[in-house]
């Protein structure tokens, strides 16, 4: 099996003012190349915390990682830096859209930054819902309308692995489910694995398999 994301024993904590606090303990999960994966488990279980951690964000205290074949352990921060800028999509809460840009300007800078070609991502923007939005700023546009611009920033990228938090967590129903479409139609003509975190049980059905982190990631 080709694997995107190969975790070993993963464990994790944060220092608090009480002492170390357990995030979870001994993980071990693999993602194969194409695949896709639910995080599930209850708020706090840890699932922006694993996404962060195979980003390159957040530390680990002991285990082993693999994100594609690059050993989590010997990477530096610059390199961590280059995956996310070429290799590794993330759609997190906070978007990062750069506020003195518009929503196109944002995707195609993306596109620029990992030597990818703009054309083929326009349609997306409107695919998205986004149609007619492309030059308005982002605090012109809504919440659920920058997620959905920092998911075609994603798919701008052409990423081999993407991670997404709650990626249509602010979205109403009928919005949420032409973005998941458009998501899981992305990532399998693409190919790309993804990794998703999700309180939406019918998102979550949606991926290839599911991990819940609700018993530190053993349930
Ligand atoms: N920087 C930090 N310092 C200390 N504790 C933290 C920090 N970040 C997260 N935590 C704690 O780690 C645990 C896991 O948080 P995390 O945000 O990963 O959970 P989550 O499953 O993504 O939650 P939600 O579903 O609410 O987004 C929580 O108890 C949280 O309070």
């Amino acid at each position: 099996m080709v694997t995107s994301v190969n975790v070993s024993g993963l464990s994790k904590s944060y220092n608090t003012g009480s002492g170390a606090v357990p995030v979870f303990l001994d993980l071990s999960f693999q993602l194969a190349a194409g695949e896709s994966l639910a995080l599930t488990g209850p708020s706090g279980s840890g699932k922006s915390t694993l996404l962060n951690i195979l980003c390159g964000v957040e530390g680990v205290d002991d285990g082993s990682m693999q994100v594609l074949g690059r050993d989590g352990a010997t990477l530096t921060a610059d390199q961590w830096a280059g995956l996310r800028r070429r290799r590794v999509g993330v759609v997190f809460q906070d978007s990062n859209l750069m506020p003195a840009m518009t929503l196109e300007e944002n995707v195609k800078l993306r596109a620029d930054l990992a030597g990818r070609s703009f054309g083929p991502v326009r349609d997306w923007l409107a695919r998205l819902g986004l149609a007619g939005l492309e030059q308005r700023y982002p605090d012109q546009v809504s919440g659920g309308q920058r997620q959905r611009a920092a998911l075609a920033m994603v798919f701008a990228m052409g990423p081999d692995l993407v991670l997404a938090d709650e990626p249509t967590g602010s979205l109403d129903r009928h919005t949420a489910r032409d973005v998941a479409d458009a998501l899981f139609h992305w990532q399998r003509t693409q190919g790309c694995g993804l990794i998703l975190a999700t309180h939406d049980l019918a998102l979550a059905e949606r991926c290839d398999r599911r991990l819940d982190l609700a018993e530190g990631g053993q349930g």
